[in-house]
């Protein structure tokens, strides 16, 4: 992963290159953003379907954060989406809690449509995320995994969708595992993309250096989610 990081120190000026033969790689623009909720919603299969395109062979718990980019084109821009897929059990992430939010640009909440104690677990990620983002407005969604697993719903989405309206987020219920399920991992990062580019001024973050973010961006504009 790291070579992956260090590929988003790329620097401008493609546009105005010469002709000497090796043009300078175009500017992309960084997303930040952190995948938050309980250990076993599926936090690291969501980032993986994005980032790889396919589900993983076999996950273990993350420790700390795992990072995964992937770089998209949206309208004509190159922008880089970076996704900090964060541990869920307390003791893998009680020292880099705060790594995890400086300088995030929009938060996914998770949790396991399968598991009510995931969705009850919600309010105090909330609260969580609430006490460390410098940015009140700062945009994020609430996403409920494993809705292929129809028979073993627990969290009704009229009661999810009530917890999101309550908290002013959107909600998306989908499968890290079968991509024909409800909302596409796709559809969902791609959509907090194309927000997060009409309502940030351009960035040039450095990447993480173990674990650290090295340079800040510009407070985010208020988002707009209508
Ligand atoms: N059926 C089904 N299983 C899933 C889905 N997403 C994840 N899983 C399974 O759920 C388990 C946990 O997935 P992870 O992605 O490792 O969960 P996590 O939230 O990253 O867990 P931590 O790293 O401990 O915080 C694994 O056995 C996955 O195979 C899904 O959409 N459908």
């Amino acid at each position: 992963m790291a070579a992956d990081m260090e590929s988003s120190l790329e620097t401008s000026l493609s546009a105005s290159g010469t002709a000497t033969g090796t043009l300078p790689p175009a500017r992309s623009r960084i997303f930040k953003i952190i995948v938050i909720g309980d250990s076993n919603v599926g936090k690291t299969c969501l980032t993986f379907r994005f980032c790889a395109g396919r589900f993983p062979d076999r996950t273990e718990a993350t420790i700390g954060v795992d990072f995964r980019e992937r770089a998209v084109d949206i309208d004509g821009e190159r922008i880089k989406i970076q996704l900090w897929d964060t541990a869920g059990q307390e003791r893998f992430r009680k020292s880099m809690v705060q790594h995890y939010y400086r300088n995030a640009h929009a938060v996914v909440f998770v949790y396991d449509m399968t598991n009510m104690a995931s969705f009850h677990s919600l309010p105090a990620w909330i609260e969580e995320c609430r006490q460390h983002l410098l940015a009140g407005d700062t945009p994020r969604i609430l996403v409920g995994n494993k809705c292929d697993l129809r028979s073993a719903v627990q969290v009704p989405t009229d009661v999810a969708q009530k917890f999101a309206d309550t908290h002013s987020m959107p909600l998306f219920e989908t499968s890290a595992k079968n991509p024909n399920d409800n909302d596409h991992v796709e559809a969902i990062f791609m959509t907090l993309a194309h927000k997060l580019k009409s309502h940030k001024p351009l960035m040039l973050s450095q990447p993480p250096s173990d674990g650290v973010v090295l340079k800040p961006g510009p407070k985010p504009a208020v988002p707009c989610w209508c």
